[in-house]
This record gives C-alpha cells, structure tokens and sequence, in this order.
C-alpha cells in the first residue's frame, strides 16, 4: 500500500543520498558478467519455462514431457546408485546402524566392515566435523593405494587434494595460476565451458587449440606449438594445458602415442598439465583404453621434478553417476614446497569439503574386489551400466549419422555426442537475421518441436563457421527409441524447410 510505497522511496532516496548506486549490472564484477556456462544456459531456461507451462496445460505443446539431454547427470534420468557405495555411506552417515543388530539383515557383511574401516580413519568416528583442509587423512591414502593401483606407478595421500567435485578442484588451480589476462590456459576447442568460465572469472586469457574433428578428435602438437607461439606474440605467458580425456563433449578417447606428445610438449614448454579425467571409467570401444596422463609422464621416465601435473577425478561420472554427492579430488605433483604451500592455503579456506564426498571419492578408487561378499553383485550393476551407456551411444551415434546435414564422430567414450551440423545456407541467414547462432537456433526448434534439450556448439567453442550441438547418451534405453524417431522427424522437417 501507500505505507510500503513511502518507504520503498525513502529507501532509494536514502541510497541516493549516500551517493551509493544500487547493485546492478554496471556495479557488479564484470568478470561475472563475462562468465558463461551454456551447459545450464538459455536453451535450458527455455526449457524450464516450457516445462512449467505442460505442467499448467498438459495439452498445450506438441510433446508431453522435456527430455533433458543437456547435462551429463546419470541418477536424473533414471539410472540407480550402486548399492555398495550407498549401503557404506549411510552406515557412515549414522554409525549408531552399527551396533544395531537388525543391521546385518539389512546390508552386506564387507559394507558393514568396510564402514567401520573408513569410520576408524576418521578422528572420533565423526563424520559430521570439519575434517583436514585436504581431506581425512586416512581417505586420501586408500585414494592414492587406488591411484596406485590403476597406474602401477605410486602416489602419495599428501598429494592429494578431496574437494566437493571436480568442478572447485578446477577453480582453485585456476586462482593459483591466473594473475592477470596476461596469463593463459591453453583449452581444447571443443572445451567443457567449466574451463572458459573459470578463466574469465579469475581474469586470465583462454588459448584454444583446436581438436581435430577429421581425425576424430584427436588433436596435433604443431597446432599447441602454432597457438603457444600465436599467444606469446600477443605478450601472453601460458602458464598451463588443459587436456580433458575421455573427451567433453567430443566423446574421444586419446590414443597412447598422442599423450605422450602432449606431456612432452608441457615438459619441453614449462606448461603445468591439467588433466581432466573424470570420464575415465567411462570407456565404451575395444580398441581404446584409459591411461592416466601420471602413468603416460612416469612411463616416459618423467618425475616430480620434470613436470607440474594435476590430475582431476570425481565420483559424479563413470557407473557411479553421483552427481549430487558432490565428490572428487585433483592429486598434485611436480610443485614446489612453496607452490605447495599456497595450494594448501587455498584449499583451507573453503575449511574442508564434505565428508560424505570424501568417503564416496575413496570408494570409488577402491571398489570391492574379487573375493568379496559384494563383489559379484557389484560387477553386475557396474557391468550393466557400462554396457548400457555403451548401447545408446552406439545406437544414438548410427541414428545422427543416418540423417541426411549430420555427421557424428564415435562416442569412444565420455556421455556425449557431439554431431556436425551442415546447415542449409538458408537455415544460417535466418538464425544470423534473429541475432542467434545457426546452431543455437536449430536447438531452439528443437525444444520447441520436440522437447528435446539439446545444448549448442557455439557453447562449447568449434571451429568458425562449423556448427555442432552436444546431446547426452542417458536417457533410459526405453526411452531412446521414442527420442530418435521424434528427433529424426524434426530434422527432416527442418532440412525441407530451409533447403537450398
Ligand atoms: C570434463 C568435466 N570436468 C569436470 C566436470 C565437473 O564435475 P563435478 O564438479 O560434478 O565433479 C564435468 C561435469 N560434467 C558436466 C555436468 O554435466 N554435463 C557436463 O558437461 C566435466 O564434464
């Protein structure tokens, strides 16, 4: 009423007075502003809208649900947590379970064993305290024995650092290496926009190298030589490379001889290698396997002392999808005590991140093993999620390909496909007319059609004047069928639409 309308006004006239403008767009970071993550970004919106408006009038577009194929989150879409990792977890969560006796009707006897393993690591058994800065101790080295393990080269618990996914692990290497936009990161084009997003928040400068979409995505060391030597000439020291291997959203899995040209590079250029790894387990072609780029530097004969590596691994992709737990770890070598020192800094901060995420983050890098009571019907649910997100992307990958304007390179690995859009002239001049990206624009009829949440290209970087878009391969394979067909139809109507 006219009490709360005088008061509203003598509010702005008490900021005025102070001479203080309110927060807006032009008072806020613009580092912010510059900042974008199109994983999460219009289409998505636009999607929600249209979500809210089914949900008011069911009959109001030509769909009855959104498909959301715009983000790598497994456990949204219908797959289920592995029951080993969930039984540990909630015994740790409320350990009072296990002086109960009803417990052992309830879960498996190396569940039992295995919280009490991880609940004697823990000062006091408790959970809920704040833990040390790089994580619970005891965590961090069965994580390194898992490291270990996987490379057949050691790791160390104190070189690794537990955060609440991979995503503050990335952040905090980028406060650390970042100090003005005269410092660059050398990202892959293709990049997951987490990379370009943290650049521009901490000010610093992206220098993409393409991957190369011919050869499948492979990418050549005369073009990070080509873009080193681009950036230095505009007075910019690349202090890192970011590889991301399995490939988002290209879906590729780096062959060996390719990784080793790539630590050699960083080596012989003084680059810190950050390796993302988090689709690691996520390998869906036989002809292709994970290595970790620790065990590609240590293979070549390199040590702590040749090269600044970080490697990235989190608990929220492979079979275990814990997106929301929010777990993971990057494990740091080749720093200096000093460096070291300011990492640790930076991680005290933030206190700790969340215990759960800790416990989740070492069972992931030691699973049950042969032997134990769980163990097979582990290997049955681990087994039927790879084999499953294998079939869809070979089924989703066969059905862009038979399209007539799309062209899919292999998911080899990862959760994506990201398709070659060969737009018609046409289709481009009317996005170009509307101020949207071709390839936005063709997500946007999409949803529109379809209900299909499919992210742009444009919001992963491509090559100028190609266009692409990223679809997940998650959604439930009895879902899949019903999404190619709607998907094919669109397109086809698209394609006579816009045809030359
Ligand atoms: C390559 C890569 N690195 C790091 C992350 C961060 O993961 P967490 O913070 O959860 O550990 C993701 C998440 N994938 C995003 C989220 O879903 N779809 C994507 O492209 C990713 O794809």
């Amino acid at each position: 009423g006219a009490a709360a309308m005088a008061a509203a006004l003598a509010r702005t006239m008490s900021t005025a007075a102070a001479g203080t403008p309110p927060v807006s767009l032009n008072t806020i970071n613009p580092k912010v502003l510059k900042c974008e993550y199109a994983v999460r970004g219009e289409i998505v919106t636009h999607a929600q809208n249209l979500q809210q408006e089914l949900q008011k009038n069911p009959d109001s577009l030509p769909f009855d649900e959104i498909l959301y194929c715009n983000i790598g989150n497994p456990q949204s879409l219908g797959q289920q947590p592995v029951t080993y990792f969930r039984e540990v977890l909630s015994l740790c969560d409320h350990p009072a379970l296990l002086d109960k006796s009803e417990t052992h009707a309830l879960y498996s006897s190396d569940a039992i064993e295995r919280a009490w393993q991880i609940l004697d690591k823990i000062p006091g058994r408790a959970t809920g305290a704040y833990s040390h800065s790089q994580g619970i101790k005891g965590l961090r080295d069965e994580i390194a024995a898992g490291i270990a393990a996987r490379d057949g080269f050691h790791a160390s618990g104190d070189n690794i650092f537990l955060t609440d996914g991979a995503s503050p692990a990335v952040h905090m290497m980028m406060q650390l290496l970042i100090g003005s936009e005269k410092d660059g990161i050398l990202c892959p084009i293709p990049q997951y926009p987490l990379y370009s997003a943290s650049i521009a928040l901490h000010g610093g400068s992206l220098v993409p190298y393409f991957l190369d979409e011919e050869t499948g995505w492979e990418l050549e060391v005369d073009e990070l030589k080509k873009q080193l030597e681009e950036a230095r000439s505009k007075g910019i020291t690349v202090r890192a490379l970011v590889a991301i291997n399995p490939g988002n959203p290209t879906g590729q899995v780096l062959a060996e001889e390719n990784q080793k040209k790539i630590v050699e590079f960083c080596k012989n250029e003084g680059l810190v290698l950050l390796a993302d790894e988090v689709y690691q387990e996520n390998i869906y072609v036989e002809d292709k396997q994970f290595h970790s780029f620790k065990k590609i530097a240590r293979s070549l004969g390199y040590t702590d002392d040749d090269l600044p590596l970080v490697s990235f691994q989190s608990v929220s992709k492979g079979y275990y999808g814990e997106c929301g737990k929010r777990g993971g770890y990057m494990e740091i070598t080749g720093f200096s005590p000093e460096v070291r020192e300011q990492i640790y800094k930076l991680a005290s901060v933030n206190l700790c991140s969340n215990v759960s995420g800790q416990i989740l983050a070492s069972l992931v890098m030691n699973p049950p093993k042969a032997g134990d009571e769980s163990f097979e019907s582990f290997m049955v649910e681990r087994d039927g999620i790879l084999s499953s997100l294998a079939r869809r992307a070979k089924a989703l990958e066969e059905a862009f390909n038979s399209l007539e304007g799309i062209t899919c390179n292999k998911a080899e690995g990862a959760m994506y496909l990201f398709p070659r859009l060969h737009l018609p002239q046409k289709a481009i001049g009317v996005a170009q007319a509307a101020g949207t990206a071709p390839d936005a624009y063709y997500a946007k009829r999409l949803l529109e059609a379809t209900g299909i949440v499919i992210v742009p290209g444009s919001g992963f970087g491509q090559v100028p004047g190609t266009w692409h878009f990223r679809c997940t391969i998650l959604p439930q394979e009895d879902k899949m069928p019903a999404i190619i067909s709607r998907f094919k139809e669109f397109h086809e109507k698209f394609m006579d639409e816009f045809h030359d």
